[in-house]
C-alpha cells in the first residue's frame, strides 16, 4: 500500500522512527525457545474451510517489492484453533539467498530456508483495514519451508509464475488450487503467541500460529524462490526477513508436549 514501500531491510533503525509501533514491546518475529514454551492442551487443531479453490477462480499474484503476495478470497476461513472466526486476506513468503536461509521466526536459534505467512482478519470487523489496528484483529498462520528431495506440487502453482512478475509492481493471475496444500498436513502441533506485523506499520495486532511440521520443496524450487524476483533498487529480492525481536516477557504457548 501507499507509504509502506519506502522502507527496506537494510536500515531497520529507521522503521521505529517512521512507524512508532515498530519500537513496541510486542513485536514479531521472535525466536521460539521450545524449552520455554508452555504446553496448553486447550489449543485446538487449526481448521481451514474453503481453502480448496477451483482452477476457474483466478488469484492475483504480485511482486510488491518486498515479497510475492497471493491475494486470497474472503471465502477462505480459519475456524478451529482461534476463539473467533478469521477470514483470509493474502499469503506471502519470506526467504534468504543462495548463501543462507531466510525464515522470519527461528526455533531454538535455527533459521529455516523460508517461511510462508497466510494473513487473516477477524470477521467481527467490517474490513481488513479496521481489523488491522485492533488487538484481536489479525491471525497469521506461519510454516517453515525446507529443501527436500521431491518437487512440491502446491508450491509449483506459485513458483512457476515468478518469472512473469520479476519486476516490482508486476502482477499476474494464477488459477485456483488447494491453498491448504501450502501448509503442513498436521495442523494440530503449533506454537502460539501475540505479536505484530513484521513489516511497517508493525501493528501489534497479530495472533501468530507457527506450525511444528515443515514443508519440503525441491532444491530447484527453492533456488527459483530466492533468485527470480527483483527489488525496488533492481537487485535480486533476497533476505526479506526482519531480525528476531525481544519477547519482553511474552509467553509462547505450544499445542503439544
Ligand atoms: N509478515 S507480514 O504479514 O507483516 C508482511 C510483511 F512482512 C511484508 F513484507 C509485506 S509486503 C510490505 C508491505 C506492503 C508493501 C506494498 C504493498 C502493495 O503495493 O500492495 C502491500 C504491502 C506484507 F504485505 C506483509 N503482510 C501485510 C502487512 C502490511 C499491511 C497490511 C497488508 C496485509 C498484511
Ligand atoms: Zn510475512
Amino acid at each position: 500500500g501507499k507509504g509502506h514501500s519506502h522502507w527496506n531491510y537494510e536500515d531497520l533503525k529507521r522503521w521505529s522512527t517512521d512507524y512508532s509501533d515498530c519500537g513496541g514491546t510486542k513485536q514479531s518475529p521472535i525466536d521460539v525457545d521450545t524449552a520455554q514454551a508452555i504446553f496448553s492442551p486447550d489449543l485446538r487443531p487449526i481448521q481451514l474451510s474453503g481453502y480448496s479453490l477451483p482452477a476457474t477462480k483466478q488469484l492475483k499474484l504480485k511482486n510488491n517489492g518486498h515479497t510475492v503476495v497471493l491475494d486470497l478470497p474472503e471465502s477462505l476461513a480459519l475456524t478451529g484453533g482461534y476463539a473467533q472466526q478469521y477470514r483470509a486476506a493474502q499469503l506471502h513468503l519470506h526467504w534468504g539467498s543462495p548463501s543462507g536461509p531466510g525464515s522470519e521466526h527461528t526455533v531454538n536459534g535455527r533459521r529455516f530456508a523460508a517461511e510462508i505467512h497466510v494473513v487473516h482478519y477477524n470477521t467481527k470487523y467490517d474490513s481488513f483495514t479496521e481489523a488491522m489496528v485492533r488487538p484481536d484483529g489479525l491471525a497469521v498462520l506461519a510454516a517453515f519451508l525446507e529443501v527436500g528431495h521431491g518437487e512440491n506440487q502446491y508450491y509449483h502453482e506459485i513458483l512457476e509464475h515468478l518469472l512473469e512478475i520479476q519486476e516490482v509492481g508486476q502482477e499476474t493471475l494464477v488459477p485456483g488450487f488447494n491453498i491448504a496444500g501450502l501448509l503442513p498436513a498436521n495442523l494440530k502441533f503449533y506454537f502460539h503467541y501475540n505479536g505484530s506485523l513484521t513489516t511497517p506499520p508493525c501493528y501489534q495486532t497479530v495472533k501468530w500460529t507457527i506450525f511444528n511440521q515443515t514443508l519440503l520443496l525441491s532444491h530447484h524450487q527453492m533456488s527459483i524462490l530466492v533468485s527470480t524476483l527483483r527489488s525496488p533498487d533492481d537487485k535480486l529480492l533476497q533476505n526479506n526477513y526482519r531480525p528476531v525481536q525481544n519477547l519482553h516477557g511474552r509467553r509462547v504457548l505450544a499445542s503439544f508436549q
